[in-house]
Parts: structure tokens; C-alpha cells; sequence
């Protein structure tokens, strides 16, 4: 297994520059995803660390040693596809071996990781079929037999559940998980899946526009994201935002008067114009509270409620467990516990 520095890495395509200057040191083991919305640069960061794109500028060590110039057959990564990219003529067993068998290793080791590959994922009675009679799960498996049996120093997946249903995807993001407790290979996985990023990852590392946003532990972005846009993309139903202006005795004053007590920010001066951020599953619902908002509309998930609110014409969403919010009258009383709220600055900053 292996560790991997990404120094200063940045990429143009003739002239449009898509990353901007990336560092990343990922420890030997870990499991890190990048995350972002489409076009933000994640999968052409993953393939430059394959070998598959060239470097702009900037400096990717393997195990601190440089592969900038390194074909990617060498730098000992396998890549897991979301379009599986199997051989078609050629069967499970076959496909799994295919590398092994490139660098001659000897018949007997290849059927025997070949044949403990196949146990760990649940492929041993399909090790006779073609990818054609397999379903889309069972092809992945296949994709992630092959690179297991390589032993690479690192595994890199492109999307790779993303073709599958909504309920495989579920079963084959633990099935992942698991094997990465078993392996303990260094993995690097790209998604624009929020929900994967957050179950999978050791450190997740939010991207948007070439940039890398902010990295850390899932709950760490969850719970203390250090700007807008990582406040808004992790975490379904959304952050709820509310655009203010900052009052120094300790609260967020909105358009409509309103005041929200926060905990007072040495950062920011009177008047600063402010984004106050709160989850749904925050907004507490509280027969006392003087703060009365429209019900607009009320959404059962069935494991929980959503409930879209709007505060003299200002949306927001709050999220319960409590079925006595379906009974919700025209309007309700709410309140944002001050310990729960986020306030970003005019740059979009984390204000603490
Ligand atoms: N070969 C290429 N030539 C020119 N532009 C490219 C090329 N490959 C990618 N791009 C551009 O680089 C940007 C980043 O693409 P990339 O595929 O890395 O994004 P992504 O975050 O992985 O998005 P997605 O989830 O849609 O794959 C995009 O604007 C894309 O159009």
C-alpha cells in the first residue's frame, strides 16, 4: 500500500485551466473521496494520478517517489470505472486474471487469488460467465475482482456506482466499505454522490470550480463546513440559508426585522452583511416560540417530514421525525437554537 502527495497539481486543456493549484497528502490506507459537482475537476485529478492525464503544472509522488513522467502501467494503481469496462469475449475468471497472466505469474497463483477474489465479492458461482449474463452489480464486482487481484499499491474509482439502482447502489457502497476494513488499501474515490462521499470516506475533499473547498472527516464538513458552498452540498434536504446583516450584541438581523440571537463573531464588524445557515433537522419546532412561520408545504419521506416553512416570504425547510407535523395548521412557531447556527461572511467565509 501505498502514500500519495499531490503538490501545487494544476491542469489546462489548451487554454481553459480546470485545477488550480491542488495540494493533498493521503496517508498509506486511507480512504479519501472527492466530491463536487460536475465539471468541478475531480475526475481529471483522479486520472492524472492514474497516469491518464499529463500535469500541467505541479508535482504527484507515490510513496515519495515522483510519477509526473511515469506511464501508467507503472506506477502499480488499479482504476475501477463506472462503465465497468470489461472484456466482453472473455469470462469472469478470465477477466479478473487477464493482468496476472500479462506478467506471468505463475498458473497456480492466479487461480488461487483469482478463486479468493471471486469469495470475498460473491462471485464464485459466475466465474464461468461472460459480462453479457451479468447483472450491472455483478459486472462491478467483477471490475473491483480484477484490480483486487493486482495488489496494486492503490485503488482509484471513477464513479463506479453510478449506472446501478438506487438500491444496489446502497448494497454496493457497504460492500466497498467493507472490503476497504478488509484490505486496508489506499483508496481515492470520486463521486458526486454526497451520501457516498459521507458513508465511504476517511476524509472527504469537497471541490468546486478547480479548487479544493475544504478537506476533512465527514462530520467535520457536516458539522463545521468552512464556506457556502460546502454547507450546501453536503447534506439532503440542503442547509437552509438566510441572508442578514450582522448586529455585534450577538444576532442576525433579517430583512423583514427579524432578529436570530447568534453567538457573537469578533470578525465581523456592525452591519456586516451576513449568510445565517441552519439544517433542517435543526429548526426546532416550539409551541412557545414568538417566531411564526407559513406552512407552504408538507412532504412525508416516510421516515421522516419535510416540511417547507417561509418566514414573511423567506423560504426555508425543516426536517422532523415527529408525525405530528403532518397535522401542521397554516402556520407554526419556530426557532433556531443558537448552537446549531451557522453565519458565513460576505466572501461566503465561515465566521467563527
Ligand atoms: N480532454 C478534455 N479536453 C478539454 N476539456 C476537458 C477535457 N476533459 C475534461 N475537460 C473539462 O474539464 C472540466 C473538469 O472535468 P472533469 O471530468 O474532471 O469534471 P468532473 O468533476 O469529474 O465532472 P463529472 O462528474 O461530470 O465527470 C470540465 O469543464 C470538462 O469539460
Amino acid at each position: 500500500m501505498a502514500s500519495i502527495e499531490i503538490s501545487a497539481v494544476a491542469k489546462s486543456f489548451g487554454p481553459f485551466a480546470v485545477l488550480h493549484g491542488i495540494d493533498l497528502d493521503i496517508a498509506d490506507s486511507e480512504f479519501i473521496v472527492l466530491v463536487g459537482p460536475s465539471g468541478c475537476g475531480k475526475s481529471t485529478l483522479l486520472r492524472m494520478i492514474a497516469g491518464l492525464e499529463s500535469v500541467t503544472a505541479g508535482e504527484i509522488s507515490i510513496d515519495g517517489r515522483r510519477v509526473n513522467e511515469l506511464a501508467p502501467k507503472d506506477r502499480d494503481i488499479a482504476m475501477v470505472f463506472q462503465s465497468y469496462a470489461l472484456y466482453p469475449h472473455m469470462s469472469v475468471a478470465d477477466n479478473m486474471s487477464y493482468s496476472l497472466r500479462l506478467r506471468k505469474t505463475a498458473k497456480e497463483k492466479i487461480a488461487a487469488m483469482v478463486s479468493d477474489a471471486g469469495a470475498k465479492l460473491g462471485l464464485a458461482p459466475l466465474m464461468e460467465r461472460r459480462p453479457k449474463a451479468l447483472s450491472g452489480g455483478q459486472r462491478q464486482r467483477v471490475a473491483m475482482g480484477r484490480a483486487i487481484v493486482r495488489q496494486p499499491k492503490a485503488f482509484l474509482f471513477d464513479e463506479p456506482l453510478s449506472n446501478l439502482d438506487a438500491r444496489l447502489r446502497e448494497q454496493m457502497r457497504a460492500e466497498i466499505k467493507k472490503l476497504h476494513a478488509d484490505l486496508g488499501a489506499t483508496s481515492i474515490y470520486v463521486t458526486h454522490d454526497q451520501i457516498e462521499a459521507m458513508t465511504l470516506a476517511d476524509r472527504i475533499v469537497a471541490m468546486h470550480g478547480g479548487v479544493v473547498q475544504q478537506v476533512g472527516a465527514p462530520l467535520d464538513l457536516y458539522d463545521r463546513p468552512a464556506n457556502l458552498f460546502v454547507a450546501g452540498f453536503i447534506g439532503s434536504p440542503a442547509m437552509n440559508f438566510l441572508d442578514g446583516r450582522y448586529a455585534r450584541e450577538g444576532a442576525v438581523v433579517l430583512p423583514d426585522g427579524t432578529r436570530i440571537p447568534v453567538a457573537p463573531r469578533e470578525n465581523l464588524a456592525e452591519g456586516a452583511q451576513v449568510t445565517l445557515g441552519i439544517r433542517p433537522e435543526h429548526v426546532a419546532i416550539v409551541p412557545e416560540s414568538p417566531m411564526e412561520a407559513a406552512v407552504e408545504l408538507i412532504e412525508p419521506t416516510g421516515f421522516g417530514i419535510i416540511l417547507h416553512l417561509s418566514l414573511h416570504g423567506l423560504p426555508f425547510k425543516v426536517f422532523t421525525l415527529d408525525r405530528e407535523a403532518l397535522k401542521a395548521g397554516p402556520k407554526v412557531p419556530v426557532a433556531f437554537p443558537s448552537q446549531h447556527l451557522h453565519v458565513f461572511d460576505a466572501e461566503g467565509n465561515r465566521a467563527d
